[in-house]
């Protein structure tokens, strides 16, 4: 794990440090980058619906400016968590997604699901709390599995309407109340593409803070049945052979991992490292 970024709680009342300043998955931004000087931030009266301390960056600490609406600064503009992971180097995207997921989590705890009274974040750990009914909830993470499934030299990938044209990656999907991720793992592929696999081997885990998924990441073998693409949410799916693959997922991605992995594998080539 780098050093670079490291989350901790700190306490807002404390003066100085950076700040970044999100809106719903968007992030001010101006010539000097995404980091602000912060005690220069809280001259401007932005529309603030909660600091919170994050972390350090570099030994310096950060601090987030969660935003109602996104405000127009002069000199900067709103950018997207997904063009940042393009953009910026991998220690910077770290801190940005914990963010995000931070920022997130409080603007949408703002009042208790149990009685409507107005939360508070508590002091000494990252928990948002209601002193009228004391309901308690920490950060949201959402567990999905992700899948790459192979026959031989063959790895099936799909598309789905969302994705940038020609590009096809491996399965994913949300782990359901009650399931084991394996069982999730082969209920997912039944559902979004109809075939059956033998039982699938973890390989790795990363966090997507798109919205706030952990994925778990596995390769499973395939055990039968023909290639029907699920409604919808899969616009085509194929075997695709290894020295014929179509456009890839992000670099950054699991999804790219677990598909590279096999490739190396399969090549007898050096193993790629998994970014994040
Ligand atoms: N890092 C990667 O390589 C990678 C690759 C693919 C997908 N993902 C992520 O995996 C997750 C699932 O991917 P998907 O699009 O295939 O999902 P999916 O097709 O299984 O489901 C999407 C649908 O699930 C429902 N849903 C949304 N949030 C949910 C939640 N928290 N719990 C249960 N259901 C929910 C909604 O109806 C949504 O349309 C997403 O967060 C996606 O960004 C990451
Ligand atoms: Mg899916
Ligand atoms: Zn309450």
């Amino acid at each position: 794990m780098s050093l670079r970024w490291q989350a901790a709680l700190l306490d807002p009342s404390l003066a100085g440090g950076w700040a970044v300043v999100h809106c719903r998955q968007q992030f001010l931004v101006d010539d000097s980058g995404v980091l602000f000087p912060r005690d220069w931030l809280k001259r401007l009266e932005l529309p603030l619906l909660s600091e919170q301390g994050l972390g350090h960056f570099d030994g310096e600490p950060v601090f987030l400016f969660e935003l109602d609406v996104p405000a127009d600064v002069p000199g900067a503009r709103w950018q997207g968590l997904r063009q940042f992971m393009q953009q910026v180097d991998p220690d910077l995207f770290r801190l940005l997604g914990y963010a995000t997921q931070i920022g997130t989590w409080v603007s949408q705890h703002r009042f208790c699901g149990s009685c409507g009274s107005p939360m508070q974040a508590r002091a000494g750990e990252r928990a948002m709390y209601c002193p009228a009914c004391g309901v308690q909830h920490y950060p949201r993470l959402s567990p999905s599995m992700i899948v790459l499934v192979t026959r031989g030299d063959e790895l099936l990938l799909a598309r789905s309407p969302r994705f940038a044209p020609g590009v096809y990656s491996t399965l994913a999907g949300y782990v359901e109340p009650g399931e084991s991720v394996e069982q999730c793992v082969a209920r997912e592929v039944r559902e979004e593409v109809g075939v059956d696999i033998h039982p699938p081997q973890y390989i790795a885990s990363q966090g997507w803070p798109f919205p706030h998924s952990l994925m778990l990441g596995f390769h499973a073998e395939y055990a039968g049945g023909e290639i029907v693409p699920q409604p919808e949410e899969i616009e085509d799916a194929r075997w695709f052979h290894i020295d014929n693959l179509p456009a890839l997922p992000a670099r950054q991605s699991i999804a790219r991992y677990l598909i590279e992995l096999y490739l190396a594998r399969r090549l007898g080539r050096p193993e790629p490292v998994l970014p994040g």
